[in-house]
């Protein structure tokens, strides 16, 4: 069996808007391991993303708990947490655009810099990522002069610029044809196999056929 990178018990999330509580999540249990790609679907609204930022620590749990690579996150200081988002995580996420004044290769060397990382061996290490997701001939080029797929191939980049053990992506396909759609779920799974665990949310159902393992989401609870 593969190792195992993230692990939720009995995680829940809810949120108190008013009088109302939503259970966004119900308590869920869950594994995520290495060289698999994980596709979660399920309606609008079902909790998806809120199961996707649990993983990726970008919101805590209101019972249960996170694990990642053998630490509960609830034993760490904020800063560790902050080191461990930026080191161990990849974030493709629909709400963390492409910075617009930055070409490509400066978006995908900003993580590197975060990380005090010494430009030369940034920039070596962001084109090295670019020509993994054939982006060489875009470096300087701005996001508003790519495509939505190729703006999505530099957000891989610079997700897995920082070699992350884990790579979270919430609708990395909306708003591209299925052609492109299918490269980047290509990249993904390609990802999986160099031993990464990959975690992708998506409402479209055509993306089902790229799992190695299919989770669903339905009301807050999650059906494998
Ligand atoms: N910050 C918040 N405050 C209150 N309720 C929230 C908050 N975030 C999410 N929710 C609620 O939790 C539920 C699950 O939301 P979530 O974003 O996880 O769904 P989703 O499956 O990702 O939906 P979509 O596919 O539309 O993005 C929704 O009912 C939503 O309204």
């Amino acid at each position: 069996m593969s190792r195992i990178i993230a692990t939720l018990q009995q995680a829940t999330k809810r949120y108190q808007s008013g009088d109302t509580e939503i259970v966004a999540l119900q308590p869920t249990d869950l594994e995520v391991r290495a060289g698999e790609l994980m596709v979660i679907i399920g309606p609008s609204g079902s909790g998806k993303t809120t199961l996707l930022s649990l993983l990726g620590c970008v919101i805590y749990p209101t019972e249960g708990k996170v694990n990642i690579k053998g630490t509960y996150t609830s034993e760490l200081s904020e800063k560790q947490l902050a080191r461990l988002r930026l080191q161990e995580i990849g974030f493709v996420f629909q709400s963390i655009n492409l910075i617009a004044p930055l070409t490509s290769l400066e978006n995908v060397m900003l993580p590197l810099q975060l990380s005090k990382v010494k430009p030369a061996e940034a920039k070596a290490r962001a084109e090295a990522a670019l020509a993994s997701v054939n982006m060489t001939d875009r470096q300087k080029f701005m996001p508003k002069e790519l495509s939505g797929g190729q703006q999505q191939r530099v957000a891989i980049a610079r997700a897995l610029v920082t070699n992350p053990e884990m790579v979270l992506c919430d609708e990395p396909t909306a708003s591209l044809d299925i052609k492109s759609a299918e490269v980047i779920m290509e990249e993904l799974r390609e990802l999986a196999r160099q031993n990464k665990a990959v975690a992708v949310v998506t409402h479209d159902p055509r993306l089902e056929s790229f799992a190695d393992r299919l989770i669903r989401v339905e009301n807050g609870s999650v059906v494998e």
